[in-house]
């Protein structure tokens, strides 16, 4: 089974090679570098949903692959809180997409703030820890859960959402 990975990050990467091995066989992993067609960090949740199906529809035009998976986050405001969401999608091999969110988690204020004055998540969260590319690693989450929760592992909720529903429409037939 050829499965087609819609970016280079690691903590993604990592989460959706964990949890397609514990459902498929055989299996053969290839990333592309594709874009997401939507901001650089997207703003609404929304636009991090649109960001993740373009990403696995890309990933499906350059692949070909059986599975072929977009997995995106970004931020939102609700009643003047700032949230980081995540979104993923995997685009089957006739083109279905199929869709699911993740986790949610509040960002602090001093975060949002840099935020709504134009700065990505990425950066700011390397300027917060004074460490390089957490995005690739623990992630926001990470930091904001005391390490109970990194990148890796709240992506793999997500993929486990997509395989699941995937499962579940190949079973009855769908
Ligand atoms: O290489 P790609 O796949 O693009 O991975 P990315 O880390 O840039 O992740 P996204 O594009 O999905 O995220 C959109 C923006 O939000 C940032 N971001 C999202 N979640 C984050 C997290 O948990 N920790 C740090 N930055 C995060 C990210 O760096 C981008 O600026
Ligand atoms: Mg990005």
């Amino acid at each position: 089974m050829f499965i087609a990975i819609g970016t280079k990050n690691k903590a993604k990467t990592a989460a959706i090679q964990n949890i397609v091995s514990k459902y498929f066989d055989n299996l053969e992993f290839e990333q592309f570098a594709v874009p997401s067609n939507v901001s650089e960090q997207p703003f609404t949740s929304d636009e991090t949903r649109q960001g993740a199906v373009n990403r696995a529809l890309n990933t499906w035009h350059a692949s070909g692959a059986d599975l072929n998976f977009g997995l995106e986050g970004g931020v939102h405001e609700i009643e003047g809180h700032m949230y980081c969401c995540n979104w993923g999608a995997v685009a089957l091999k006739d083109g279905t997409v199929i869709t699911a969110s993740g986790a949610q988690f509040l960002l602090p204020e001093e975060i949002a703030e840099q935020l709504r004055a134009g700065k990505e998540l990425g950066p700011i969260m390397d300027d917060y820890t004074k460490q390089q590319d957490i995005r690739s690693s623990l992630g926001a989450v990470g930091i904001f859960t005391a390490g109970l929760v990194d990148r890796t592992e709240m992506f793999e909720h997500i993929v486990k959402l997509l395989i699941g529903q995937y499962l579940f429409l190949s079973k009855n037939d769908k």
